[in-house]
Formats: C-alpha cells, structure tokens, sequence
C-alpha cells in the first residue's frame, strides 16, 4: 500500500483561469521565463511549457549559479515530468501541487532566476527531489514574485510551510537501516522544502523519552522518528511528563518516518511505509489532533497512541523474537500456531462502553468522516484544550475521570470473567501493520478507543478466516469479532503467572492494568487532517 504522489490530479493540462481561480486572469496564472517556456498554475499542477523536453540543469541554466544552499542537486534525465505532451516542438508537462516543494526567487547583479524544487517519483513507492530553473526577466520580477507566493498557496495550502523539525534517529530501528533512509530518502526532501531541521541520533533504549521530556517545544513544531512505532510511543511519553504537558502535546506534531519493522503510524496517517513519500506527506502533512490513551499499571502511568494488547496479539508480537530471520512472516506463523492450539487467555475485564453495537459503530464513523468540520479543530470537550494565561504547572496531563487501576472501580463499571479470552485488543489507529486493517472504525480523535474481544475457543476455520479477513476487510463484520467503541477499561489477567502484554508495541509486566481515552490530547501530521487512510468499517 502506497501512496501515489499523483494523487489528486485531474486534468492536469486544464487552465485554471477557466475554473475561476482567484488568482486572477490567466495571464496572471503564467510566468513567462527563460526565452520561450511558459509557468501556469493550473487547477491541480504547475504546467511547464518549454521549448524542449530536456530539463535544464540549475547549474548552468542561463549561465547563473543557484546560490542557495537549499538548493537541491537537479537531475540529468529528460524523464522527470509526471506527465507531458508535445505542441510542436514544445513539451508541456504537469507537476502536482502535492510534489511542490519550494519555490524562491534568486537576485543576482544582472539577471533573475526562478528555483522550483519538486517531489519526483521515480517509482510507485519512491521520490527524489528535484529542480527546475528558470530566468526571470527583471521588467518581470514584481509579477515572479507574486506568482511564486501563489505557487506556494497551491502547494501548501492549509499546510504549514518550513517546519521546524527535531529529527531523531534510532539507528537500530528496523534493519538497522534509518539512518542510510535518513540520508538517502528523507533528508533530501526536507531540504528541498527548506524545512528547519536539526537530528540526533537515539543513543539507548529511553532516549526519546529524555530528549521530549527536555525539549524546548517553542523552537520546534515537529518531532519526527526516523523508527519504528517505538520511537513516537517514546516522544510521547516524553512530552507527557513535561510541567507543561498539554501545551507541549497539542504544539509539538509526533511524526514517523517509517524506519523500522512496525510503521503502523505512517501506514495510518499517510497511507504509506516508503521513507521518501512519507517525508513529502510530512513536509505537507496537515495538523490532526489525536486521542491519546493513558494507561495506569501498578503506580506507573504511561501514553499510548496506537493499541494494547491481551493475548494472541502480544504473544504474537513480543514471544517470537528469536523468529526475527523470518521477517514479517513469523507474526503469521506464531499467529497460526497459537491459533491452531486454540490458545486462550483468562482474564477479568471491566469496560466504559461508549458504542456497543456494530451498526451504530458504522454510521458515527459515516458520519464522522463526511462531517466538514475544520480538519484541525478540537472540540471543546479535548482533554488537550488550554485556555489562554493557564499557569504551565497547570497544564500538566488532564486528570483521569476513571482514577487509575489501584482505585476502586469506577461508577458502572462491572467486572466479567472472560475465561476463554482469546484476543484483547484495544487500538486507537486503524492499521497495525501493511495490510492489517483490525480497527477500521478507529478515528484520530473521536474521543474513544477501539476494542476488539475474540474468544479462544472459536473453531480453527473462523479463526484462520479472520486472519485473512483482516486483509480483505471482512474482519469487522466476522460474527464472533466482537467490535466495540469504548472510553476505558480496566484488565485483570489471571491463571498464569506471566505473559505477554503489549503496549503500542512494546512489553509491560503482566499485571492489572486500566485505560482511559485522553480526549485530543496529542498531535500528529496527516494527508487527509481528518482521518486514516484506512477503509471504513
Ligand atoms: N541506540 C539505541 N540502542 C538500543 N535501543 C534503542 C536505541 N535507540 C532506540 N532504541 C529502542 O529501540 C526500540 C525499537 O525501536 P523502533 O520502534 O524504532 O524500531 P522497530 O524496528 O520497529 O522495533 P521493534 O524492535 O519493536 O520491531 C525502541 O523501544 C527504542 O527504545
């Protein structure tokens, strides 16, 4: 699953002037540059007509040197346009909003150049950056001017442009290959945005934790991780224990450059584990609240953005390390044996259920994403909303309308032994990995968590057939897949002495714990600014 960079373009030779862009005339729309090329912003993309197909170096375009250290190295191949069509000897080509990276204007003693850095795909699932330059006439210069800003309207819209980003490495995430995609896939793109960018690399496991605990949240808009999920899990937690917590989660975006094995939170909210194509969707990524979980074991308390998991689930995930050479093969094999062993893991399980049936369940999702309620707002009711002059040692993290697993249980809530448990499973993303769609109801900030309960007993056949059903999204409507929207839990493992319990990935001791969903306490970027880039339920 991928995201196509081209996404979104219609008829990419279609004038704008035609559909009223309000950016004025048509002649408004066109920059004339060099001797016979032509810049147009159309309804979807810049259009280039050039007088030939070949792209010219920045280097020696018109004889003038780029000065800017921004600037990105051009490329060589005549093949670098989405999409053209010859006119004559002229060649027009389409280049997406989306892909725009920057444009700025270069003074020099006796001429003008135009620099447009762009996302170029060179496959399905990768991007480079690239540049086109032009010469701009001086009589021209104030109309450049205005265009590039109209240019950059197009490309950013609501999105903020140069973001200031602290970006961490976990130079063991994944295969141990982030900071090779860092240099090669990512760093290049954020260059050719011009975004402010300052790295370092995680020396140990906690790192991440320190590093957003002590980071000073007015330089930055943006934390990225160059990891798997267990770097934006850190980060989170990081920015969760600051004086000022819910000021710092709603500033600062937690983002993922999908470095390692599990990138469920690049799959979600850009629709992609390609480093290249989820850099360019942060670069354009749109601020999104996200309904944070805070989960209370022992008198710990931590964060978690993405799920929990009771049974097969974290077995699976944490119990089959030294399988590690299978690669994502051995999640479906320990699957499949504990499946096949009809596994079951007993507990006691309280739950605050906020939609209980399947239908209801489909229709506020319905409901939800066709809503055209501003992509960033919070509602009122965010566990994140700050009002203006609040004290920073007032703004630590809300506090928890359930209490935590060592206070009696909440008002309402009713303890049922669940002696044939066979998965728990609590997600707050759709994805959990490419192609796993377990919680296609999930939405960023909807104030609830998704719980999916399957007995361990069930037959082997409808147990194999919901691990395919995840895949082709049947999972949900599986009669024994009980599916429910909820605001907190609390869970008592019981029968064995140890097992596994997974929090956004990683293990925690097997004891009693409690959730309660925080409301829009966090941020992240995404495509959309609304939803995942998942199917709906
Ligand atoms: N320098 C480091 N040395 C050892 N561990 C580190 C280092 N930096 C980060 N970590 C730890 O690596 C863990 C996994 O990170 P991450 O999620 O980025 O990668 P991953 O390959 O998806 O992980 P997983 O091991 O969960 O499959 C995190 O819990 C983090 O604390």
């Amino acid at each position: 699953m991928t995201t196509s960079a081209a996404d979104g373009v219609r008829d990419p030779f279609r004038d704008s002037s035609a559909e009223g862009r309000e950016y004025g005339s048509s002649e408004g729309s066109t920059l004339n540059v060099g001797r016979n090329a032509t810049l147009t912003l159309g309804m979807d993309s810049l259009i280039v007509l050039d007088e030939d197909t070949i792209e010219r170096d920045a280097s020696n375009c018109c004889g003038l040197i780029p000065s800017s250290k921004h600037l990105c190295i051009p490329h060589k191949n005549a093949d670098m346009y989405l999409t053209q069509r010859h006119i004559g000897n002229k060649a027009t080509r389409a280049i997406p909003f989306y892909n725009i990276l920057w444009a700025n204007i270069n003074d020099y003693s006796t001429a003008s150049e135009i620099v447009i850095n762009y996302a170029h795909p060179i496959s399905k699932s990768c991007v480079r950056t690239k540049s086109l330059a032009y010469a701009v006439d001086k009589a021209d210069h104030r109309h450049a001017e205005a265009w590039t800003e109209s240019l950059l309207d197009c490309a950013y819209g609501e999105s903020q442009r140069r973001k200031r980003m602290k970006v961490l490495i976990n130079p063991f995430g994944g295969k141990g290959q982030a900071k090779k995609y860092y240099d090669r896939d990512i760093a290049p793109i954020f260059t050719g945005a011009w975004c402010e960018v300052d790295v370092e690399r995680t020396q140990y496991s906690g790192h991440a934790v320190e590093i957003a605990q002590q980071l000073d949240t007015d330089r930055y808009d943006v934390v990225a991780c160059c990891s798997g999920d267990g770097l934006p899990h850190e980060v989170f937690n990081g920015l969760g224990r600051k004086r000022d917590a819910r000021r710092a989660l709603r500033k600062i975006a937690v983002v993922q450059l999908p470095c390692g094995t599990g990138n469920a939170m690049s799959l979600n909210l850009n629709g992609t584990d390609s480093p290249s194509l989820a850099a360019l969707c942060i670069v354009k990524g749109l601020r999104t609240p996200l309904d944070l979980i805070a989960i209370t074991q022992g008198d710990r308390l931590m964060l978690s953005f993405l799920s929990q998991s009771v049974g097969i689930v974290a077995e699976t995930d944490l119990a089959t390390e030294h399988l590690r050479w299978m690669g994502s093969q051995r999640f479906t094999y320990g699957f499949l044996i504990r499946l096949l062993g009809k596994t079951v893991y007993p507990c006691d399980v309280a739950v605050a259920v906020e939609i209980g049936d399947k239908a209801a369940i489909r229709d506020a999702y319905n409901a939800a994403v066709s809503s055209k309620a501003a992509p960033s707002s919070r509602s009122s009711s965010c566990s994140g909303e700050i009002t203006e002059g609040d004290d920073p040692a007032d703004l630590g993290l809300p506090a928890l309308k359930f209490g935590t697993v060592q206070d009696a249980l909440p008002e309402g809530w009713k303890l049922v032994p669940y002696d044939k448990m066979g998965n728990f499973y609590a997600g707050n993303m759709a994805y959990m990995s490419a192609n796993a769609n377990f919680f296609p109801a999930a939405l960023p900030a909807d104030a609830c968590a998704d719980l999916v309960c399957i007995d361990g007993d069930i037959s082997r056949r409808a147990a194999i057939g919901s691990l395919s059903a995840v895949e082709t999204g049947a999972f949900f409507d599986m009669p024994h897949v009980h599916y429910r929207k909820i605001k907190g839990y609390r869970i008592l493992p019981k029968q064995r002495r140890d097992g596994y319990i997974s929090i956004d990935g990683e293990r925690v001791p097997f004891e009693p714990f409690q959730a309660e969903v925080l409301a829009a306490l966090g941020t992240v970027l995404s495509r959309s600014g609304r939803g995942y880039e998942a199917r709906g339920p």
